[in-house]
């Protein structure tokens, strides 16, 4: 494999008006010998709709762990609204999904509603909340006896009965069908019309795609590019060009190479001047495709540079 690192470009700033809502300084979070999170900084603004991206491992509900006070740091600090997130006054406008929920068994989904709303000045009404997200029909239903997906809607919903004005979603819709996250994603997208803002992570790249204005890839524990989709996409601008052949030379402007199915896969910037210099090379290869590559190859690709 053949890795060459790619620039990561400066992430477009928000409106300097927009207040820092989330943010964190040089923030590393160790678990024993793990580093989950190296000397992280991020800032969110308020209004923005950001998802975090990044292999398994990378940091991601670590670094929504610590913006949301579950965990301290061990360097740097974090900030909500600007103050310390481990305090009630930090963390009095945030909703969080996190990315596993025990929800009472015994209780009633309306029950649980009812107690989390009970933390909060002004929340929700029950009944809309519920309806908003299509949870009227098992309103009455001990939570024990729902399935992994209509536990999963109820989690989501229970981020927005405080009225937050940030919500930190981690990995909102695994386990939902289609449908189900269709209804999720309009809830996020009117909530963030009507002037939220969302922190999400998901490892379905069309939901952050569908949903996302700025997307932060988080791998080994730091921020390894910022910036909208596009921005994303234009970063790493990566074409895939697949051939079959017995040894393929070392060539310039690869950046990763891997064996599928008996075809060489090839990501690189410039698939034609690829292709001339394998041409050039005289090293006999066939079936030559070339393609973009999808948001999810760019991201492995800035992953493993
Ligand atoms: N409570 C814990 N104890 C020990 N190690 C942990 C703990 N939580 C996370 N880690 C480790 O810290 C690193 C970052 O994990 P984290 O869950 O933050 O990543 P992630 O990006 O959310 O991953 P995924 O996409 O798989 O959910 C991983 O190496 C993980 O094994």
């Amino acid at each position: 494999m053949v890795n060459q690192p790619l620039a990561v470009p400066a992430r477009t700033p928000a409106p300097q008006a927009a207040e820092v809502v989330a943010r964190a300084v040089g923030v590393t979070r160790c678990y024993g010998g793990t580093t989950a999170l190296d000397g992280l900084d991020l800032e969110v603004r308020a209004g923005e709709l950001v998802g975090l991206l990044g292999p398994n491992g990378a940091g991601k509900s670590t670094l929504i762990h610590v913006l949301t006070g579950l965990r301290r740091p061990n360097r740097g600090r974090c900030e909500l609204f600007g103050r310390d997130p481990r305090t009630p006054a930090g963390r009095r406008y945030i909703g969080v999904t996190p990315q596993e929920t025990g929800l009472p068994e015994t209780l009633r989904a309306r029950e649980v509603v009812d107690f989390v709303a009970a933390h909060y000045p002004a929340p929700e009404d029950r009944d809309a909340l519920l309806d908003r997200f299509g949870l009227t029909d098992l309103a009455h239903r001990q939570t024990g006896g729902l399935s992994g997906g209509q536990k999963r809607r109820l989690a989501v919903a229970l981020a927005f009965v405080g009225r937050p004005r940030l919500v930190f979603l981690d990995e909102p819709t695994t386990g939902l069908d289609v449908e189900a996250r269709r209804v999720l994603w309009d809830h996020i997208r009117a909530f963030h019309q009507e002037g939220g803002t969302v922190v999400l992570t998901s490892h379905y790249l069309d939901e952050v795609e569908a949903l996302a204005e700025r997307i932060v890839v988080v791998s080994g524990g730091r921020v390894l590019a910022d910036g909208s989709v596009t921005a994303i996409r234009g970063m790493v601008d990566v074409q895939r060009v697949s051939l079959v052949t017995a040894s393929l030379p070392s060539l310039p402007g690869v950046i990763k190479v891997e064996e599928i199915d008996g075809r060489t896969h090839v990501l690189t910037r410039d698939a034609d001047q690829f292709v001339r210099d394998l041409v050039g090379s005289g090293a006999p290869f066939s079936g030559l495709e070339i393609r973009p590559t999808t948001l999810e190859e760019a991201f492995m690709a800035i992953s493993s540079a």
